[in-house]
């Protein structure tokens, strides 16, 4: 077990769990409801089964008619009669020569029409006669027309194994017909939270206690990432107890996680607990916040131990957990983006370990600090934008430009 110092850089602990989790393929894949896949973790690469659009149609409300005669229309003063009325979801009849249809956006356009004049470039003219069109703009052949398969061509893949399904993807698959999803199932994580001084919210609050802050940021944590949570509550800090809840954790559920007692102290019994029922592969990383993270396995499962400290613990989640949860369902790309940003503060401690701060950006595009980067203060994360992301032994002047997490990437 590597545990001395140094300690192992955020990139070396990062990938000693994704190289982990991607020799630790989830199998199992279910067809869902398209409607039920929102975040869920694609399984195999999807083809579309049909062009889109299906059929040439309008991209405008107006006037369907041939680039030629509308030429001809305006060289001529002569109004274009109008022959048809087509209206979306309505296939019209083929143009007559030397007339133009009405035509509604998302109408099929009419075979013998090759393009839609905007009704505002046109005038009507009604009369005894019927109803004309007289136009105030030339179209050029194919104006406002939406082709066959000029947003999907039938054949190709429109979605990749790994995708993590969001609004847009289900979209797309539902704009070819896709009813269901070949999705990977969820992932069984198990949590719980170590400490004799936790209470729940809605109970008195002993003297001494404090809230299980914990409990909401990991469970929400994990519903946003579709995980399937078996919540074991909170444990009192006895390496017993630690060690029967891990053990029936492991037993039932492919990852747990747990918070708290990762530390030193002799209260931290989740080190001793892990390695009496399993193996630990990893503790202590060059982070602030979030140096005793943990990572090992327990029979079958994985088995990730997060910092106490709220703040540690959130952060810690965001930077190793998410991805390694995300790359054990078979995604590749599991980096957060992050941009270079103006610091408009100073930052003049430089910190042996990786620092995480909670920033925010301010109204000139720069970034701003929360004054306390303490690990406790869980306010810094509701106040920030996302985080910076400063190496081990860097100060930082105003003018600097600074690495950016936002969370947006993270959560
Ligand atoms: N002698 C040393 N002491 C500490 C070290 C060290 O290297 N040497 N590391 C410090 C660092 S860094 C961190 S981070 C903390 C993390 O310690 P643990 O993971 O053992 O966590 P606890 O001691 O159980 O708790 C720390 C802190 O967080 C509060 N807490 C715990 N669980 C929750 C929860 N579910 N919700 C809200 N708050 C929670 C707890 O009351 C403590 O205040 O260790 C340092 N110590
Ligand atoms: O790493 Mo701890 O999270 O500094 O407080």
């Amino acid at each position: 077990m590597k545990n001395s110092s140094p300690l192992l850089s955020v990139n070396e602990a990062l990938s000693i769990m994704l190289e982990a989790a991607t020799h630790a393929p989830m199998t199992h894949t279910a067809q869902l409801p398209t409607l039920l896949a929102n975040n869920r973790i694609l399984a195999s690469s999807i083809s579309a089964p049909m062009n889109v659009p299906s059929i040439e149609n309008s991209q405008m409300d107006g006037y369907a008619l041939n680039a030629l005669d509308a030429q001809n229309s305006i060289e001529t003063n002569q109004p274009l009669p109008v022959s048809q009325r087509i209206a979306a979801g309505h296939p019209g009849k083929p143009l007559q020569a030397g007339t133009a249809a009405r035509i509604f956006t998302g109408a099929p356009m009419p075979h013998g029409a090759d393009c839609v004049v905007m009704q505002e470039q046109c005038e009507l003219i009604e009369n005894a006669d019927g109803k004309f069109i007289k136009l105030n703009h030339l179209p050029k052949a194919g104006e406002w027309v939406r082709h066959i398969g000029e947003d999907i061509r039938r054949g190709s893949v429109i979605l990749k194994a790994g995708t993590r399904l969001r609004a847009q993807e289900l979209g797309l698959a539902a704009s070819v017909g896709l009813a269901t999803l070949p999705i990977k199932r969820p992932l069984k994580v198990a949590i719980f939270f170590t400490g004799d001084e936790l209470a729940m919210p809605g109970d008195p609050l002993p003297p001494g206690a404090i809230y299980n802050s914990n409990r909401f940021l990991i469970n929400s944590l994990l519903e946003n990432l579709g995980c399937e949570v078996h919540d074991f509550g909170i444990v009192p800090d006895s390496l017993g107890a630690t060690r029967s809840t891990l053990k029936q954790a492991a037993f039932e559920n492919d990852v747990v996680i747990t918070s708290g007692g990762a530390s030193v102290g002799e209260e931290d019994h989740i080190k001793p607990a892990v390695e009496a029922e399993g193996k630990l592969n990893m503790w202590q990383i060059s982070v602030k916040p979030g140096k005793p993270l943990a990572f090992g396995q327990v029979g079958r499962a994985f088995f990730v131990g997060l910092p106490g400290n709220p703040v540690s613990s959130f952060v810690t989640f965001l930077l190793f957990v998410r991805p390694f949860l995300l790359r054990l369902q078979g995604v590749v790309d599991v980096a957060p983006k992050s941009f270079q940003v103006r610091a408009d503060f100073t930052w003049a401690k430089a910190d042996k370990r990786n620092e995480f701060l909670r920033a925010k950006l301010n109204a000139d595009g720069g970034l701003e600090l929360f004054p306390s980067q303490g690990s406790a203060v869980l306010s810094s994360t509701v106040w920030g934008d996302g985080l910076v992301d400063n190496p081990a032994g860097q100060t930082i002047q105003p003018g600097d430009m600074v690495k950016f997490i936002p969370f947006s990437e993270l959560i």
